[in-house]
């Protein structure tokens, strides 16, 4: 029987030459990452639970302050040293402040066909190069670091069959969140959501990265593409080549089906506090807001500041409304930079921030104060997410975030 590209490239890690949903494998990660979300926690069990503390290969870790950087508080200050120390004791890779844990690793390490764990839910984003990544705690992480392996339960493989062509104005971000919003929060549970058709062939890579970053919204283990010329492309570019170019078997085993037509995909919105409670963006016009982001591993890339820029350029943002604008990485601020999109930015009122997760995270910049209202383009909606327990985050694109805050409520671009 013909297997998945997710089961392709866990059969390689596990060394075997077939394997299917349910079967339990010891894997030898390819990678692994981890940030100041968690490290210090991984560091602290290193060092004090472990007997024979040994790092199997420095080569393969990588350490990530993404989070809250610069540091907010002596708290923070001080687990990021402890993350900086380990990292120099131990010659692993680091990088701080240059992005959002997840771009880092996409422009510098993620190859097709490898197997990644990351101490972040959001590890799935890999798959948009045909890498199989996925969130794990930091024990594990740990335990990954100390061996160099790990154990999969094989998941089972829902199919995406994507056709047709996003609209003008129609985003990615709307495409995934109506997806999530179709499917629901639990619509994938430890499975991994396989986007595939003439459709997923029409999206960029950055794009390929919205919807697999979002596929543990709706509880996937990964979500993930077939590489392609463009995956190749986007590798070339970056000087790196593939580990393996795996395609799913024309008789691989899928636990179900989903069509989606991108040219049907229509603005939307997700309202507090679940990313799957959708509705078209239309229904929320005129929601007040105090705040927009424009930022995150989700939707903080060259594509999405050049949509925001191209909205707000020539006009202000509204009175009282913050509006932040985030790029991803330094890569993509530099890009920015050249382009004048920053200048339109400023130029604009926005306040431009150094790269971060930001309010995505809520726990660094621009949290929310009681009873705010954010409108967002970062990964969650949960309750208290952007800061006080009482105030709202609504998801949307880049495209809705801009025109929000030049409207100072909810608003499509159209509305301008
Ligand atoms: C801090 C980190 C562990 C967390 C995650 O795992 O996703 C964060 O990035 C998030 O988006 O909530
Ligand atoms: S940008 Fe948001 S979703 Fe992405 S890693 Fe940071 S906090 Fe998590």
């Amino acid at each position: 029987m013909g297997m998945t590209i997710a089961e392709k490239i866990i059969a390689a890690a596990a060394g075997v030459d077939y394997v299917k949903p349910g079967d339990i494998h010891t894997v030898t990660l390819d990678r692994m990452m981890s940030n100041d979300g968690t490290t210090h926690l991984t560091v602290d069990m290193y060092r004090n639970k472990l007997k024979h503390p040994h790092i199997a290969d420095t080569k393969k870790m990588v350490f990530i302050v993404d989070h809250n950087v610069p540091s907010d508080c002596p708290k923070t200050a001080a687990s990021q040293k402890k993350m900086r120390d380990f990292a120099k004791e131990n010659n692993i890779d680091f990088w701080e402040g240059k992005g959002v844990c997840h771009q880092v690793m996409m422009e510098n390490y993620v190859c097709p066909g490898e197997l990644i764990f990351g101490a972040d839910s959001h590890t799935c984003s890999y798959g948009a190069l045909g890498a199989f990544g996925t969130g794990v705690g930091c024990t594990d992480l740990l335990y990954g670091m100390v061996t160099g392996k790990s154990w999969v339960l094989v998941p089972e493989t829902v199919k995406f069959n994507l056709v047709g062509k996003l609209p003008e104005g129609v985003y990615a971000r709307d495409l995934i969140l109506t997806i999530i919003g179709t499917i629901g929060a639990n619509g994938c549970n430890y499975q991994v959501m396989e986007f595939t058709g003439e459709g997923a062939k029409t999206l960029s890579i950055s794009e390929r990265m919205v919807l697999c970053n979002m596929a543990v919204e709706a509880g996937a283990k990964t979500g993930i593409f077939e590489p392609d010329e463009k995956a190749i492309e986007y590798l070339e570019a970056h000087g790196r080549k593939p580990k393996a170019l795996f395609k799913s078997d024309p008789d691989a085993v899928y636990a179900r089906e989903y069509t989606f037509d991108l040219s049907k995909i229509r603005p939307v919105v997700a309202k507090p506090d679940f990313v799957d409670n959708l509705v078209p963006a239309e229904e929320v016009r005129g929601v007040k807001i105090d705040e927009a982001f424009l930022g995150s591993c989700n939707n903080g890339r060259i594509e999405d500041l050049r949509v925001g820029a191209s909205i707000i350029k020539g006009k202000k943002v509204a009175e009282k409304v913050r509006f932040l604008v985030v790029p991803a990485s330094q890569t993509v601020y530099l890009q920015a930079l050249k382009e004048g999109l920053i200048d339109t930015f400023m130029e604009a009122g926005a306040i431009v921030m150094n790269p971060n997760c930001s309010v995505c995270w809520g726990s660094c910049q621009g949290v929310i104060g009681e009873n705010e209202v954010l409108i967002s383009t970062g990964t969650r909606n949960f309750k208290g997410r952007a800061g006080h327990p009482s105030s709202k985050v609504y998801l949307g694109s880049a495209a809705t975030v801009t025109a929000s805050a030049i409207k100072g409520e909810i608003a499509l671009a159209n509305d301008l």
